[in-house]
C-alpha cells in the first residue's frame, strides 16, 4: 500500500481555526492539484472529526478525470474511507451518497444497530479492531491512538478490497496516527500565506506528539501555487 498524506495549513501549521470550521487556506490552483492527487488514488481517507466538522464529499471536481478513470477500468471516483471507531458518522453525511463506495473503519465497540443504520445509509462497514498501543499512562507512548481503530489493520482491509494507493486528507489526529504507525510514504503540504493561531486549533500532526523518535522527511519538491507554496516530501527510510 502506498500512502500519500495531503493537507493545507497556515504558516503557523494550523489546518483550521480553533472553532474547527472548514477554512479555505489554498485557492483554485491548489484545489486542482488536490483533485489530481485524488484522481490518482484508489481511496481517500479522513477521520470522523473531519466528517463532523466539514461534511466533505471527497469526490473528483473535474469530470475529465472521472472519465479517464472509467476509461482505465477504475471507478469514476476513488472510494471514500472514514476512520470512525464508534460509528459517529451522521447517516445523512455527504460521503454516504452513491457517488463512490464509502468504507467506515469501525472498532468492535460500534453497536450492531449503529452499523446497520450506517449500512442502510450507504456505508460499507469494516470492523478492524482497536489500537492497543495507547491508554497506558505509565508509558511514554507516541501513537496517540488510545483505543481508536487500528489504522494499519484498516489499511490491510482496504488492500484486500483492491486499494493500492491511499490518499489521507486529514485531519490532524488521523495524520498523526498515520505517522506514528509508520504508514506514510509521501506528504504534500500546501502552506497558505496566513496566520491562524490558537493553541487549540488543529495542526498537521496532533495526537500525543513525538518525544524521541521523529518521522524524518526528504524534501523532494516545491511549487508556488495561488499565494502559497506546496512542499512535497518522501518519508525517509530508517
Ligand atoms: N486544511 C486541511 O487540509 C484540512 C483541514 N481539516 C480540518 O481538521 C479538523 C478536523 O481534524 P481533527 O479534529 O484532528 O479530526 P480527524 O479528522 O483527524 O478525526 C479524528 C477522529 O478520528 C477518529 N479516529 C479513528 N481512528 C483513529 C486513529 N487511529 N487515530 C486518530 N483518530 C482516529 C477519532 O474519533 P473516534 O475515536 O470516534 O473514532 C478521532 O477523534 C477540522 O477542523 C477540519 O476542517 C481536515 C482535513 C484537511
Ligand atoms: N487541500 C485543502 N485546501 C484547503 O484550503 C482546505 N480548506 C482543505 N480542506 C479539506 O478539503 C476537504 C473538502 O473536500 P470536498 O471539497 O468536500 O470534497 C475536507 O477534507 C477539508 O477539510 N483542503
Amino acid at each position: 500500500m502506498h500512502v500519500v498524506v495531503n493537507a493545507a495549513q497556515s504558516v503557523d501549521g494550523k489546518l483550521a481555526t480553533r472553532r474547527r470550521e472548514q477554512l479555505r487556506i489554498s485557492g483554485a490552483e491548489d484545489f486542482d492539484r488536490v483533485d489530481r492527487v485524488r484522481a490518482a488514488a484508489d481511496a481517500v481517507l479522513v477521520g470522523v472529526g473531519t466528517v463532523l466538522a466539514d461534511d466533505p464529499h471527497l469526490t473528483l471536481d473535474e469530470e475529465d478525470r472521472r472519465v479517464e478513470r472509467l476509461r482505465n477500468g477504475r471507478p469514476g471516483n476513488p472510494a471514500r474511507v472514514v476512520a470512525d471507531s464508534t460509528g459517529r458518522t451522521p447517516t445523512d453525511a455527504r460521503i454516504l451518497d452513491d457517488a463512490a463506495t464509502t468504507y467506515l473503519l469501525v472498532s468492535p465497540a460500534t453497536p450492531v444497530e449503529r452499523r446497520e443504520a450506517l449500512e442502510e445509509a450507504g456505508a460499507e462497514i469494516l470492523v478492524v479492531g482497536a489500537d492497543e498501543s495507547g491508554g497506558d499512562e505509565s508509558e511514554d507512548h507516541e501513537s496517540g491512538d488510545d483505543g481508536h481503530v487500528d489504522l494499519a489493520s484498516g489499511i490491510n482491509a482496504l488492500a484486500a478490497r483492491g486499494v493500492g494507493r491511499l490518499m489521507v486528507e486529514g485531519g490532524g489526529e488521523v495524520i498523526a496516527s498515520c505517522f506514528a504507525a509508520g504508514l506514510v510514504d509521501e506528504l504534500h503540504v500546501y502552506v497558505g500565506s496566513l496566520v491562524i493561531g490558537g493553541r487549540d486549533a488543529p495542526t498537521l500532526a496532533d495526537g500525543e506528539g513525538f518525544t524521541e523518535s521523529f518521522p524524518r522527511l526528504d524534501l523532494v519538491g516545491t511549487e508556488r501555487l495561488d499565494d502559497g507554496i506546496v512542499l512535497s516530501y518522501e518519508v525517509a527510510g530508517d
